[in-house]
């Protein structure tokens, strides 16, 4: 059962400096209340990093094994009150349903993570390979005080991982146009990400006698430039290529077909999947108008206009190549773009059989959701704590054990984020059967299953 007492503390991070901290450190209060076996385990270690995330250090019992890791984060975006059925922080049970924000996006795996070494340790098992937890505090607003201090510390201490799984895809039910069943897909890379910032000044005055051009008017039209003219489509340059060859048999004919050519395809494939939201995100480098401020009152001309633009890196794209194309788009002197954050596309962890990672996925994806038809490589397209990991292991996975249908991906950030109490007690045991299935030393012989392999 969701422990809902953790989605009714409101760990909202809003801005790096502008977390709630009160609520976090009740957060970090609740779990050692709610799992006193991992706060109490001798053979565990927890500390507390950049004052509010938690590292665990589960000690197992054959030193030769390489660790792996298991991130979540406990911190949540904003929820506006009105817009939901239940309030954002009611934890409300419904028909099945446990609505709050963080119960997809990611208490869900915090406190499932710790829900499920918690019944191993009831059960007196003890792992053989060891593992470390890492709940980041900040994640929402970049992980810097939170994830990535973990990760520094890791480093410090020489550790190297073996895998490290974290938020960020899931098994999608009717989220792919085309495909019927549930197809598991493990992000093996995150998109980069640009944010901008638009200024346009220009002299303040009496709205009686206006210019010819205004601030606002001078950034609208640059802004409209911009969501105008989309990045190039990119679909088939990227991993995305290796998705969807391993979905094509998903696909009915002849659209199986064109998916397993799409050297050939791609052109129009990109053309039919951009139309939606999510397909769009796997086609280009995408162009999201975020922030917009200019005016103080309705007769005075603003001396100040200003935008936020955040783009979401295609993986065969890179930072400097997006910020050429912004200018040329914008092609007007007068706004002044200036970079609050940017980073590249993340690099491809392996995706082969000598990937233990993916090997122990695919078990327990087996085991725990026996109507997963596929198991496919993927690309998360939002961004997660996990991208400060990279000096730990080259195999970073994205994977919540989850399954979104088509409109559970706009809940995320969204109204009326939730979770089925089905699908959280799926997502414990899988997370219960991933733990003991990591203390294989050798990888698993190929499964023959009709499963995707
Ligand atoms: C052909 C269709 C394929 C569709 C694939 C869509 C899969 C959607 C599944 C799950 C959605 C995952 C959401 C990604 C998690 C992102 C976590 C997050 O919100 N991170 C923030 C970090 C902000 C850091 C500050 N710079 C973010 O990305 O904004
Ligand atoms: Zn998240
Ligand atoms: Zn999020």
């Amino acid at each position: 059962m969701f422990s809902l007492g953790a989605i009714k503390i409101p760990t909202v991070a809003f801005l790096r400096k502008q977390l709630n901290t009160t609520a976090l450190i009740e957060f970090g209060k609740y779990i050692q209340k709610v799992f006193p076996a991992v706060f109490s385990t001798e053979f565990i270690q927890h500390e507390v990093v950049g004052e509010y995330s938690y590292l665990f250090t589960v000690r197992g019992s054959d030193p030769q094994l390489m660790p792996y890791m298991l991130l979540a984060h406990m911190d949540v975006v904003p929820a506006s009150e009105e817009g939901w059925k239940f309030p954002p922080f009611s934890a409300e049970e419904d028909e099945g349903y446990i609505y709050g924000r963080g119960t997809l996006d990611n208490k869900n795996s915090a406190i499932g993570i710790l829900q499920a070494l918690e019944f191993l340790l009831r059960r007196n098992y003890r792992p053989r390979r060891s593992f470390y937890i890492g709940i980041g505090h900040d994640e929402e607003v970049s992980g810097l005080d939170g994830g990535k201090q973990i990760a520094m510390l890791l480093q410090a201490r020489g550790v190297k991982l073996s895998f490290l799984l974290d938020e960020g895809s899931g098994i999608l039910d009717g989220v792919i146009e085309g495909i019927k069943s549930p197809v598991a897909l493990i992000a093996v890379t995150e998109k980069g990400s640009l944010t901008l910032n638009l200024t346009v000044r220009s002299d303040p005055g009496h709205s009686s006698a206006p210019p010819k051009e205004t601030s606002i008017g001078i950034l609208a039209a640059a802004v409209s430039r911009l969501e105008k003219n989309p990045m190039p489509r990119l679909f088939g340059y990227g991993p995305e290529l290796m998705m969807f060859e391993h979905l094509a048999s998903e696909f009915a004919f002849p659209l199986n077909i064109v998916m397993k050519n799409l050297w050939l395809f791609s052109p129009l494939v990109s053309r039919i999947i951009e139309r939606k939201p999510t397909g769009n995100s796997m086609v280009r480098t995408t162009t999201a108008l975020t922030i917009f401020k200019a005016g103080i009152k309705f007769n005075v001309i603003p001396h100040l206009a200003s935008a936020a633009v955040n783009f979401r890196i295609h993986p065969a794209q890179k930072v400097a190549e997006v910020l050429e194309i912004v200018k040329d788009t914008i092609d007007d002197d007068r706004v002044e773009i200036t970079v609050t954050e940017a980073f590249d596309p993340l690099p491809i962890s392996p995706w082969d059989d000598q990937a233990l990672g993916v090997q122990i996925f695919r078990r327990t994806i087996m085991d725990v959701f026996p109507h997963v038809s596929s198991i496919a490589p993927g690309v998360c397209i939002g961004n997660t704590d996990s991208r400060h990991f990279t000096n730990l292991t080259d195999a970073i996975y994205r994977f919540n054990p989850v399954v979104l249908k088509a409109d559970d991906v706009s809940r995320i950030h969204g109204w009326n984020e939730r979770i089925s109490v089905k699908d959280y007690e799926k997502q414990v045991e899988f997370l219960f059967q991933l733990i003991q299935n990591s203390d294989i030393d050798k990888l698993p012989k190929p499964h023959l299953s009709t499963h995707e392999l």
